[in-house]
C-alpha cells in the first residue's frame, strides 16, 4: 500500500485561468504522473487515467457525490444552493428523481420533438443565410442561438427572462471549483438575480401545461417523486442542460471546420452525424471533471496507491478522453471514429441523463447547416471562454458558404 506521503504530487492548479485556458499539458501530466495523484494545492487528489476513470466513476459505493461533486465538501460546508437530487445525491435518494427524468428525457420521449426541432433549425440557418453566404460568430449566431430556442420550449418555460439561463448555469458549473476564485467571485455579484429567476421557473404554475417540466410535476402527481422534489428536478434540467449544449455544439463547430475534409465528409455520409457529435464530445470534454468524495479507503490503479476515507479527489474526464493507453490518436477529432466508451457524458449511475436531449440538439442543427452549407471555415482567431469546469468558446468567427 502507497502511503498518501510517497504519491506523485504535482503543484498544479486545475483552476488557474492559464490551465483552463490550455488544459492539455495539465492532463498529460496527471496521467504520466500516475493513477493517483496527490495536488496539495487544494488538498485533495487527481485521476486522469481511462482506466482509472471509468473504475472511479463506476464505483459510486466507495467514490460518493452526496458530499458535492465540486471542491466544497458538503459534509463540513455549507453548499451555495440546496443540492441536486441526482448530481450531488447517491442510491438511495438519487433513484426515483433518476429514474423520473430518465423517462422524461429519454430517446423515445424525444422522438415527439425531432420533427420540430429539424424544421427550427432549418429555420434559424435560412434565416442566417438569407442573404446567401454568411459571415458569422457561431458561438452567439448557432451554438447559443438554437439550444435556447429550442430547450426552454421543451421545458416549458414562459418567455420572459431566458437571458437569465447561460449566466446561471455559466456560475453553477464555476461554483464547482474554489469558491475564493476569481470567476466564483465575478460570478457572485449577480447569481441571486439569475438564481432567483431559475427557482420561479421551477414552479409549477410558470410551467407550460405540455413539457419537461410538467412531466416531472405529472410524475410527482403519480407519486414517483414528492412534490417537494419536482420543483429542484425542474432546476436540475435548467442547469444542466443549456451551457453544456451550447459549449458541446461550440466543439463540434470548431471540430468540424478545423479539421480538414470532414465538413465534406459529413455532408456525403450523413449517417456519421450523430457520431461526430459524440467525437467532438470526446475530444473536447464541455464538462472537464467534477470531484468525489472517498466513503472508505479505496485503491486506486494496480502500483498499490490507496486513496484514504473522507478525501475529495477531481475526476478528469478530459483526461480520459485523451489517454493514448486507451485511444488511438487522442488528440485528432475523427468523425469517423467510434467513440463508444467516452466519459465526456461521464459514465454509471451518475451519466448524463440529458445526453439524448444534447445529441438531438447538435444533430437538428448540424443536418441543417450540413445541407445548406458547402464549407465551414474559421475567418478569425477563436477566443475562449473560461469556467473551472467547463471547456468552451466565447467566440467562433466563421463564413458558412452556400
Ligand atoms: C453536451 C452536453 C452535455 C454534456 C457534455 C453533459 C455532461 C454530463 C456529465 C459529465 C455528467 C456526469 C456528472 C457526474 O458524473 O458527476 C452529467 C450528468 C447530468 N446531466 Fe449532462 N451533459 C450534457 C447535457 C445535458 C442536458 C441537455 C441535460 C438536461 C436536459 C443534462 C442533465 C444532466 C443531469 C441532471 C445530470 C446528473 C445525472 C445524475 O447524477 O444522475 N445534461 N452530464
Ligand atoms: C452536467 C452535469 O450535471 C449537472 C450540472 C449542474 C447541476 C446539475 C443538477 O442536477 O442540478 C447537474
Amino acid at each position: 500500500m502507497t502511503a498518501v506521503q510517497t504519491l506523485p504530487t504535482l503543484d498544479l492548479d486545475p483552476f488557474d485561468p492559464e490551465v483552463l485556458r490550455d488544459p492539455l499539458p495539465a492532463h498529460a501530466a496527471l496521467r504520466d504522473a500516475g493513477p493517483l495523484v496527490r495536488l496539495p494545492r487544494y488538498d485533495t487528489y487527481a485521476i486522469a487515467r481511462y482506466d482509472d476513470v471509468r473504475a472511479a466513476l463506476s464505483d459510486w459505493q466507495s467514490f460518493e457525490s452526496s458530499a458535492g461533486v465540486g471542491l466544497t465538501n458538503f459534509r463540513t460546508e455549507t453548499p451555495w444552493r440546496p443540492p441536486s437530487l441526482l448530481l450531488e445525491a447517491d442510491p438511495p435518494g438519487h433513484d426515483a428523481p433518476r429514474t423520473v427524468l430518465a423517462g422524461i428525457l429519454g430517446p423515445r420521449a424525444l422522438r415527439r420533438l425531432r420533427e420540430d426541432w429539424a424544421a427550427d433549425a432549418e429555420r434559424l440557418v435560412s434565416d442566417l443565410l438569407a442573404g446567401g453566404s454568411a459571415e458569422v460568430d457561431a458561438v452567439p449566431a448557432l451554438a447559443e442561438a438554437f439550444p435556447l430556442r429550442v430547450f426552454p420550449d421543451a421545458v416549458g418555460l414562459g418567455r420572459d427572462g431566458r437571458e437569465h439561463l447561460l449566466p446561471y448555469g455559466d456560475h453553477a458549473f464555476n461554483a464547482f471549483g474554489p469558491t475564493d476564485n476569481a470567476l466564483v467571485l465575478a460570478g457572485n455579484a449577480d447569481v441571486a438575480e439569475h438564481s432567483g429567476w431559475v427557482g420561479e421557473q421551477c414552479r409549477r404554475e410558470n410551467l407550460a401545461p405540455v413539457g419537461f417540466g410538467a412531466d416531472i410535476w405529472a410524475a410527482a402527481d403519480r407519486g414517483d417523486l414528492t412534490h417537494a422534489q419536482a420543483p429542484l428536478v425542474v432546476r436540475s434540467l435548467l442547469t444542466a442542460g443549456v451551457d453544456t449544449t451550447v459549449h458541446g455544439i461550440g466543439a463540434v463547430l470548431h471540430a468540424l471546420a478545423t479539421t480538414p475534409g470532414a465538413w465534406d465528409l459529413l455532408r456525403a455520409r450523413p449517417e456519421l452525424v450523430r457520431g461526430a457529435f459524440d467525437e467532438a464530445v470526446r475530444w473536447e470534454s464541455p464538462v472537464q471533471a467534477f470531484f468525489r468524495t472517498t466513503v472508505r479507503d479505496v485503491p486506486v490503479g494496480r502500483d498499490g496507491a490507496v486513496l484514504p476515507a473522507g478525501q475529495k479527489v477531481l475526476v478528469f474526464f478530459a483526461a480520459a478522453n485523451r489517454d493514448p493507453h486507451h485511444w488511438t490518436d487522442p488528440d485528432t477529432f475523427d468523425p469517423t471514429r467510434d467513440p463508444s466508451g467516452h466519459v465526456g457524458f461521464g459514465m454509471g449511475i451518475h451519466q448524463c441523463v440529458g445526453q439524448h436531449v444534447a445529441r438531438l440538439e447538435a444533430e437538428s442543427l448540424l443536418t441543417a447547416l450540413l445541407t445548406r452549407v458547402t464549407r465551414l471555415e474559421l475567418t478569425g482567431e477563436p477566443v475562449r471562454h473560461l469556467n473551472n469546469t467547463l471547456r468552451a468558446w466565447a467566440s467562433l468567427p466563421m463564413r458558412l458558404t452556400i
